[in-house]
């Protein structure tokens, strides 16, 4: 297959943009359409007269297809669901055998699936690619997680690992599988960047209510974690977000910021996902309700007026020693969370990957997180050599550099969660983490008693421990 040098772009919003404004810096030649003609100016002047030559601005589909060369590769950038279908549904008929769509946004995986079958049917390829890392992301170098056709993918990869970001030298962009897989993987990383970013704003809200700790001392305490095991970018905008005054009030602008969380959707499809395969994500789960019971201000605001929560001590508490150990507890809880929530995250991917019949590859999904996308942490050179190891365990938590980091963590982190539980500040991220290592790690679990109770209402019977068979117990009798 021909190794495609240019590539046809619909969609010139904040990413469509920035990738088409990222490929002209790798020398690659674009033609892109956007039916708005305000995002074709916009385009126009960030390129500010660069890549002479290289750029050609379609005002049809049809002119976009015409001024690419065959083999055609054409990137849709719009936004997830039916936009998508009806950028196919213009471009499909335009195009020749042999040539390439890719859907760069946010797709649901189970419509990618749906669109490659259709398109492979007519002699077409179809690239279903996550992109992470925003808009900075997509102009300097995204996290790219590709699912489709091999061949295909091969035909676009110059392009994509040109335009990736890079680390060590490599770059940040893999194919993870057919069909659907780049969209799973890329949902999935969505379920960890809210699990993660969830702990993240718990862990503020504890520093700033039982902790009295103002927004520069916390601002100081997350750079200082970004010098830890915790170094991440999200744990890096967090320390500049609290640092930011509000250029429109007194005060810090995170407090003037109103307190209901927006949501796109694949947070809860990722929890959908998880549950359809039965693999427990509770953390990510934990996180879209936290968006959803943040969403709901009135409700919440009329609640408080009438439930109150743990009595206030009658001596106000002196505010935490930014070094002293209860902020290091914290930093502990975030840590294990942050662990838990990748332990999560990889193992709802290794359990879609099965029944998908995908050969995604746990250690390169990790690999090309290591930089350009949202939820990139120091943490991920590690996870990567943990699942890629010839042995390596079926879970993230029994991997030994990860068991030991748990077990450093355990003391202050069930610390965190009881001082959350005792003052009332809502902590579902952090002990959902929590509780999903604790279930994990238990030989056993109260599913016994589940079970007879199964048992007696509904005769659903139960297994033994002791001997092989099927068993129904007549309870009453
Ligand atoms: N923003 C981000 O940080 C990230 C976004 N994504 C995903 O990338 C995708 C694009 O996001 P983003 O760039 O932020 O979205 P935007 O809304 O900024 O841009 C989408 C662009 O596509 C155009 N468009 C819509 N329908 C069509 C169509 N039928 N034909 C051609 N163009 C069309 C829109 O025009 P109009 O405005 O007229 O509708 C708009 O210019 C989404 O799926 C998003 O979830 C992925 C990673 C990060
Ligand atoms: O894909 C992304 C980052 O990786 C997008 O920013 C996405 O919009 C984030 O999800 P949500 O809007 O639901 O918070």
């Amino acid at each position: 297959m021909t190794t495609h040098k240019t590539m046809g772009i619909v969609g010139l919003g904040v990413m469509g943009r920035n990738l088409a404004l990222n490929m002209t810096d790798h020398g690659v030649t674009v033609a892109v359409f956007d039916p708005w003609p305000d995002a074709l100016t916009r385009f126009a002047v960030s390129l500010n007269g660069a890549a002479h030559g290289r750029v050609t601005v379609a005002e049809t589909p049809a002119d976009l297809v015409a001024a690419l060369p065959r083999p055609r590769t054409i990137l849709i950038m719009v936004k997830a669901g039916e936009p998508v279908d009806g950028v196919i549904g213009d471009l499909a008929p335009l195009l020749d055998p042999g040539d390439t769509l890719i859907d760069g946004g946010n797709s649901l995986f189970h419509d990618t699936m749906r669109r490659e079958a259709a398109l492979r049917a007519r002699d077409l390829h179809f690239i279903g690619l996550g992109v992470s890392g925003g808009e900075e992301g997509a102009r300097h170098g995204p996290s790219l997680m590709a699912g489709g056709d091999p061949a295909a993918y091969e035909a676009s990869r110059a392009v994509l690992e040109s335009i990736a970001a890079r680390f060590d030298g490599a770059p940040c962009c893999a194919l993870v599988g057919a069909d659907g897989a780049g969209h799973f993987v890329k949902m999935i990383h969505n379920g960890i960047e809210y699990g993660i970013m969830q702990v993240i704003a718990e862990a503020f809200a504890l520093l700033r209510d039982a902790g009295g700790l103002d927004h520069a001392a916390m601002a100081g305490i997350f750079r200082r974690w970004s010098q830890t095991d915790l170094a991440s970018y999200l744990i890096e905008i967090t320390a500049t977000i609290l640092a930011r005054k509000d250029d429109l009030g007194d005060g810090p602008l995170v407090e003037a910021i109103l307190d209901t969380a927006g949501q796109k959707g694949t947070g809860r499809w990722s929890s959908e996902a998880a549950l359809d395969l039965g693999v427990p994500a509770p953390t990510i789960t934990e996180a879209v309700y936290a968006r959803a019971l943040a969403a709901q201000k009135a409700e919440r605001v009329a609640t408080a007026a009438v439930l109150g929560g743990p009595a206030a001590p009658a001596e106000p508490a002196p505010a935490w020693d930014p070094d002293g150990p209860e902020v290091e507890a914290v930093r502990q809880a975030v840590l294990g969370a942050v662990i838990s929530t990748f332990a999560q995250g990889l193992a709802v991917i290794r359990a879609g990957a099965q029944a998908n019949g995908w050969d995604t590859d746990l250690a390169a999904v990790a690999r090309i997180w290591r930089a350009g996308c949202v939820i990139r942490a120091a943490l991920l050179d590690d996870i990567a050599a943990a699942v890629g190891a010839a042995d390596a365990p079926g879970s993230l938590l029994q991997a030994p550099a990860f068991a030991r980091r748990l077990e450093a963590a355990q003391d202050g982190w069930r610390r965190t969660v009881a001082l959350a539980v005792m003052t009332g500040v809502p902590v579902p991220g952090l002990s959902s983490a929590l509780a999903y290592v604790d279930g994990a790690r238990s030989e056993r679990l109260p599913a016994n008693l589940i079970q007879a109770q199964r048992d007696h209402f509904g005769a659903h019977t139960y297994e033994r421990l002791d001997r092989p068979g099927t068993f129904h117990t007549e309870w009453e009798r």
